[in-house]
């Protein structure tokens, strides 16, 4: 039958409003949950799979519960803003936000499974990457930085077990938008750097802090170029088969940090080196990049990445990985 719904204008029949509906919000009863990928502080991470499309997704689910009790709910609203407009963005170098639903309990973020896990097991297997592999690589990941700067998105917690790969080993950027180094317990726990903070020194061992950038330590700043120092490190750690700043004590770690306590092993590519030097520098303002805008032409001109065509390495066949035999 027709109804009138609009006062005599175009008529809308019963199964043109079905069509207008959305699709029904998705919940957890459509999908089948599988391993655990890997688990945040108030977020696990499983594999699942969709039984309408068959599809394999990462699905975030986070307690609501633990959520406000660790006060992240602004985080969490900002992790998904970030992941909401780099979704729509159209780069593919990020884990896609496809859908997020929620039941009395939980919170849960439908996201892109990265086939190949992350970029760290892949480092430790060879024990270093070789030139291409490492200008390849960093060179998606350059790309991914300066998309996010572009938005105004700071990743502000980049490491090699951020760096995903998808089922063709191309980089998918996960975890980012929130700025989870300062809250998180196994994060940055700047006050031991106070020497008059009365806080007991906390020695418990930070995986995070292996990136932080000297100003995050300092004056608690971050900027873009804090994701330019973690490239810093993580080129070195391609070639080096290890990050640069290494320590079991925290102080230890922040100390060699702040006073740029590392060293190249031999053998290290020369012009690898030389692109280091240029990104771990302590003044932010003096790091190869920060002066330029829309992309980081004064990196991608650096000599390392002589012959790397950076606007086609997405449909580029990556290089192999070849492990050591
Ligand atoms: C960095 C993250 N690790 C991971 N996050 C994600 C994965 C992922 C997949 C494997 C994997 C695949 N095969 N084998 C291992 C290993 C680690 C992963 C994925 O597929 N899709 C989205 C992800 C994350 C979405 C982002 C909002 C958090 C942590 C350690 C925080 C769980």
């Amino acid at each position: 039958q027709v109804v009138q719904v609009n006062g005599g204008g175009q008529s809308l029949t019963a199964d043109k409003i079905v069509n207008m509906m959305p699709v029904t919000k998705r919940n957890p009863r459509d999908y089948i949950f599988g391993k655990v990928i890997g688990e945040g502080s108030y977020s696990t991470v499983y594999l699942a799979k969709d039984i309408h499309t068959n599809r394999e997704h990462a699905i975030k689910v986070c307690e609501k519960q633990q959520i406000i009790r660790e006060k992240k709910r602004e985080q969490v609203r900002r992790e998904k803003d970030a992941l909401n407009i780099l979704s729509n963005s159209g780069s593919s170098l990020f884990v896609k936000l496809y859908c997020t639903f929620q039941d009395a309990e939980r919170l849960y973020f439908v996201m892109s499974y990265a086939k190949n896990g992350d970029l760290l097991p892949y480092i430790n297997k060879v024990g270093s990457f070789d030139a291409a592999c490492t200008r390849f690589y960093s060179g998606e990941i350059l790309r991914a930085l300066e998309h996010l700067h572009d938005l105004n998105i700071m990743h502000r917690d980049l490491k090699p077990e951020n760096i995903l790969l998808d089922h063709n080993m191309h980089i998918k950027v996960a975890d980012f938008g929130c700025s989870k180094i300062l809250e998180q317990p196994d994060a940055v726990d700047k006050s031991i750097l106070d020497e008059n903070n009365p806080r007991q020194r906390s020695n418990s061992f930070v995986g995070t802090a292996q990136y932080v950038s000297p100003e995050l330590l300092t004056e608690k700043t971050i900027s873009p170029s804090s994701d330019l120092w973690a490239l810093g490190c993580i080129i070195y750690q391609m070639i080096a088969g290890l990050p640069p700043f290494r320590s079991r004590s925290e102080y230890m770690l922040f100390k060699k940090i702040l006073n740029l306590d590392y060293v190249y092993p031999d053998g290290f590519n020369a012009d690898a080196k030389d692109l280091v030097q240029k990104l771990l520098v302590l003044d932010p303002n003096e790091r190869l990049g920060t002066k330029d805008d829309q992309r980081y032409t004064s990196i991608r001109s650096h000599p390392f990445y002589n012959g790397l065509d950076f606007d086609t390495l997405h449909v580029t066949n990556p290089p192999p990985i070849y492990p050591y035999l």
